[in-house]
C-alpha cells in the first residue's frame, strides 16, 4: 500500500454552516463488494478524506466497512451521501437518513445531499426541510443539494431561510457552468463537481491541457482537478486504483495562472450527457 499523504497537502475548504470540507474527495459511484471497499480503503489510506456516497450507489455497507477499516479516526474522516428521489418527502427523508446509517454503521452523516430535485415530483423543498430536521436531530452535520439550478437554489432559501452548504453538479472543462460557479459565490454556497475527469475521455487528450500540463512538469489529469480547485470547487474523481488515486491527490503543490484557467474552461461544449435537473429524474 503507498504511503500516505501528509495531512496537510489536502487542504480544506470552509462551508456556510462553520464547519470544513476537504478540497478533494474520493468518488465512490460503481466502487462495490470486496473490490469496492479495497478501493475505498486504498483512497482512504493514501489520503482521502472526503467519500462520496449515495444510497443510489448500493455501496453503502462497502464505504462503512472501508471507514472502519482505513485505518483513519473516524472523526478525520467526511462520509458524504446523497437522499434518492424514492425518499423524497419530510418523514420519507428522516427515515431514509437513519437507514443510510444503518448500512453505514455511523452516527452520523458529515454532509447529506438531495441527489436529483425531481422537480416534476415536486417535493424537493419537503425533502429539504427533512435534511434540516435530520440536521438538528444530529444525525447530519452539514447538508446541501447535487443537480439544483438557481431558481429551485432560490425556491429553497425563500421558503425554509436555509441555505445548502453544497451544491454537487456535474463540472468539467467541458461543462464549466460559469454563471452557476458565480451565483453559488455569491450564496456561499460550496461547488462539487461530479465527473470532474469527464470520465477520462477526450478531455485528458485536448492539446491545451497537454501543454499546460508540459509547462508544470504534471500530467492532463492533474491540470484539470487543478481548475476545478483554482475554480473554488471540490472534485470528486473516482478512481478505483491506488496509483491513480495517488495522483488524483497531487494537485496540491502548483498553481495555475489565471489565463490557463480561462483556456481550459475555453474547451466549453456541454453536458457530458442528458442530464439537465429540469428534465433529467432518479428515483
Ligand atoms: N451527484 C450526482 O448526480 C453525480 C455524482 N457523481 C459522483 O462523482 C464521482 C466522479 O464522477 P465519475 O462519473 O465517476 O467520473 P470521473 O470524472 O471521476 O471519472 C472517473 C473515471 O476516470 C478514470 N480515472 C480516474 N482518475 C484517472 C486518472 N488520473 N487518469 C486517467 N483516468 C482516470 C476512472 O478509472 P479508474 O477507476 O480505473 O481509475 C474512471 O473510469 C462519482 O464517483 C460520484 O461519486 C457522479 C455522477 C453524478
Ligand atoms: O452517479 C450518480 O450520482 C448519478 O446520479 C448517475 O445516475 C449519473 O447521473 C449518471 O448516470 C452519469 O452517467
Amino acid at each position: 500500500m503507498s504511503e500516505p499523504l501528509p495531512e496537510a497537502q489536502v487542504s480544506d475548504f470552509l462551508l456556510n454552516d462553520g464547519h470544513t470540507i476537504p478540497a478533494i474527495g474520493l468518488g465512490t459511484s460503481e466502487l462495490t463488494g470486496e473490490a469496492g471497499v479495497e478501493a475505498i480503503a486504498a483512497g482512504i489510506s493514501n489520503g482521502y478524506r472526503l467519500l462520496d456516497t449515495a444510497v443510489n450507489y448500493d455501496n453503502e455497507v462497502e464505504v462503512g466497512q472501508a471507514v472502519a477499516a482505513g485505518g483513519v479516526e473516524r472523526e478525520q474522516l467526511l462520509v458524504s451521501n446523497k437522499v434518492p428521489g424514492r425518499h423524497h418527502g419530510f418523514e420519507e427523508t428522516v427515515a431514509s437518513t437513519q437507514e443510510s446509517l444503518a448500512r453505514l454503521g455511523l452516527d452520523r452523516l458529515d454532509l447529506h445531499l438531495i441527489h436529483w430535485p425531481n422537480p416534476s415530483v415536486d417535493r424537493y423543498v419537503d425533502t429539504w426541510r427533512g435534511l434540516i430536521d435530520a440536521q438538528q436531530r444530529g444525525l447530519v452535520r452539514s447538508i446541501g443539494v447535487s443537480n439544483f439550478t438557481e431558481p429551485m437554489l432560490e425556491r429553497l432559501i425563500d421558503e425554509t431561510g436555509v441555505t445548502p452548504a453544497v451544491n454537487q453538479v456535474e463540472l468539467h472543462p467541458y461543462f464549466p457552468q460559469p454563471e452557476l460557479l458565480t451565483f453559488h459565490r455569491a450564496l456561499g454556497i460550496r461547488t462539487q463537481s461530479w465527473a470532474p475527469l469527464r470520465r477520462a475521455g477526450s478531455l485528458l487528450s485536448e492539446p491545451v491541457i497537454i501543454d499546460i500540463a508540459k509547462r508544470h512538469e504534471v500530467v492532463p489529469s492533474e491540470v484539470v482537478l487543478r481548475w476545478h480547485h483554482e475554480l473554488g470547487s471540490v472534485p470528486l474523481p473516482k478512481s478505483a486504483d491506488p496509483a491513480r488515486q495517488l495522483l488524483n491527490l497531487d494537485i496540491f503543490d502548483f498553481a495555475l495562472e489565471p489565463g490557463e484557467v480561462e483556456a481550459i474552461s475555453g474547451l466549453a461544449q456541454g453536458r457530458m450527457q442528458d442530464r439537465d435537473p429540469n428534465a433529467h429524474e432518479e428515483m
